[in-house]
């Protein structure tokens, strides 16, 4: 899950994208990377780690011009090197540089084209670059000296015909302005919003509404699915569809893990759905334990501490922070290897003791995924001296791959595919597990705006809204991505030599 921003502005725009990235960190922590344009010319930096390490200075100050790009990664096809580090560049036609956020499925397929019929070089193995390329050959086959925004949705719309998954992109075009589109099921977020100046209307796109808050924009409103967005370097703006069939389904894991709090993602407040998920699982278990005897509610922070909030008042039972979590540690969920993930867990969280010594407690995750964190969390409540260990999770069980921008590629992985809820329970040593039924986290969901028909739940039901998607490709997937194979590659790239690339990190 990646986070993007495009920003047409009247000054400067490096540290308005840089404060972006900040707030956009959540949804990256591998990668990030700013590239502006200024009379024509485009100023890149990017490489590996947090907003705060990748960018000095020295790089700000050079990052020149009033409208620009950036991007945090979150990898979901090929390696974390730093050279798939976003945006990526092509430079015909125009100049054009894009940011990403999603998956292709067919990026396979899409390649082999790229090299056979389109002529075009690739030179990593991410579907970004991919999309950039596919994105760049229909504009270029258009064969304008000087582009139209009509031009640049028809490049779009030819996008949307030869690309399949899921992503939201902003994109470059050097001398021109900025172009944000969306796939045609709207599974990735991309909003747009506009902050008023006395040198006239800015605009700003992003994958989160909390990036346009932090930086004084107001949110117009997010890209429907298959609509793009152009602004030109004078600030005009002009909105198209560029598909001919639309479904809006976005992502359900953005309200339950991925997506910050405070941003509202398709008229859904996600804070919002995550209180709704406390309360529905509260129903549940006054339903089926009636007589529980839960004497506190301790959420594993950060996501599920809304959930659990809402889910203890309704339950009657206190709520602690029992965990306390050391802030200079990341995200573990989107760290690359297993190992990495296990370290960081023990490290990032501690209890305190006296909220768990001689009590029934019931601990709340937004979601159990690989089960790294419920395993060790639960482990340490016991040692913590708690007579009781169960587990609420605000999520339904992850039970297949994710295939549009998480990664979470093999269901081998996942701790509840192919087991029972009972098996998942004994396997991470709780007392009792319960987890929220689909339709009910679909409804804490549907609730922040009845137009959204669907979801995509795919990790849950493993039901996806493209359908290219079949175990065939899932197969490949598993054997690609898996950690095991994703620790390899890394390995290897951690050596000198693997930092050969076109874009060298001289740091
Ligand atoms: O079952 P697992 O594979 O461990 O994955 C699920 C956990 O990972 C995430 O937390 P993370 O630490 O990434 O971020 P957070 O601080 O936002 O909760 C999520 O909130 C769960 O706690
Ligand atoms: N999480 C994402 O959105 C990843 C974008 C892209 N697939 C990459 O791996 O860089
Ligand atoms: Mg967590």
């Amino acid at each position: 899950m990646c986070g993007i921003v495009g920003i047409v502005s009247k000054s400067p725009v490096n540290q308005d994208i840089y404060d972006a990235l900040t707030v956009l960190q959540h949804r990256g922590q591998d990668a990030a990377g700013i590239v502006t344009c200024h009379k024509g010319k485009l100023n890149q930096r990017k490489a590996n780690g947090l907003v705060r390490d990748v960018f000095r200075a020295s790089h700000m100050a050079q990052l020149q011009g009033s409208i620009g790009i950036g991007h945090v990664r979150y990898p979901t096809a090929g390696s974390s090197s730093p050279a798939l580090a976003q945006p990526f560049y092509v430079n015909s036609p125009y100049g054009i540089s894009l940011a990403h956020n999603g998956n292709l499925t067919n990026s396979d397929l899409l390649s082999m084209e790229l090299y056979q019929s389109d002529l075009r070089h690739l030179n990593t193995e991410s579907d970004s670059e991919v999309l950039l390329n596919i994105f760049a050959h229909e504009l270029q086959k258009l064969g304008k000296l000087v582009p139209t925004a009509e031009d640049i949705f028809q490049a779009v719309s030819g996008v949307h015909e030869r690309c399949k998954g899921g992503y939201a992109a902003v994109a470059m075009l050097a001398g021109y302005g900025i172009i944000g589109f969306r796939d045609p099921n709207g599974i990735r977020p991309i909003v747009y919003g506009r902050r008023e100046t006395e040198k006239g209307a800015e605009y700003m796109i992003a994958s989160e509404s909390v990036a346009l808050d932090a930086l004084g924009f107001k949110v117009v409103r997010d890209l429907a699915p298959g609509e793009a967005v152009f602004i030109d370097v004078d600030g005009n703006i002009e909105l198209r569809q560029c598909a001919t069939e639309t479904h809006l389904k976005p992502c359900i894991f953005e309200h339950v893990y991925f997506a910050r709090p405070d941003s509202i993602m398709d008229g859904v407040s996600v804070y919002k759905a995550r209180l709704r998920q406390g309360e529905r699982l509260a129903d549940k278990i006054l339903r089926e334990r009636p007589d529980h005897d839960i004497d506190v509610v301790i959420p594993i922070p950060d996501s599920s501490r809304i959930a659990g909030q809402s889910l203890a008042a309704k339950l009657g039972v206190k709520f602690r922070e029992g965990l306390v979590k050391n802030r200079y540690i990341g995200r573990t969920f989107i760290m690359p290897g297993q190992s990495v993930r296990k370290k960081s867990v023990k490290q990032k969280l501690n209890a305190i003791g006296l909220e768990f010594k001689g009590k029934n407690v019931m601990l709340v995750d937004d979601s159990i995924v690989r089960g790294t964190t419920c395993e060790q969390i639960i482990e340490m409540a016991r040692d913590a001296g708690a007579a009781k260990v169960y587990f609420a999770s605000a999520a339904p069980p992850v039970r297949y791959p994710n295939v549009y921008g998480i990664d979470m590629p093999s269901a081998n992985e996942l701790i509840a595919h192919g087991r029972t809820e009972q098996e998942v329970a004994e396997l991470i040593g709780a007392d009792w597990l319960v987890y929220q039924d689909l339709e009910d986290l679909v409804a804490s969901s549907a609730e922040g705006n009845k137009a959204i028909k669907g979801f995509d739940c795919s990790v849950f039901t493993g039901e996806y809204a493209t359908m290219d998607v079949d175990q065939a490709y899932l197969d490949r997937l598993a054997q690609e991505r898996s950690d095991a194979v994703k620790q390899k590659r890394d390995k290897m790239l951690t050596s000198e030599g693997a930092l050969i690339g076109l874009h060298n990190d001289m740091s």
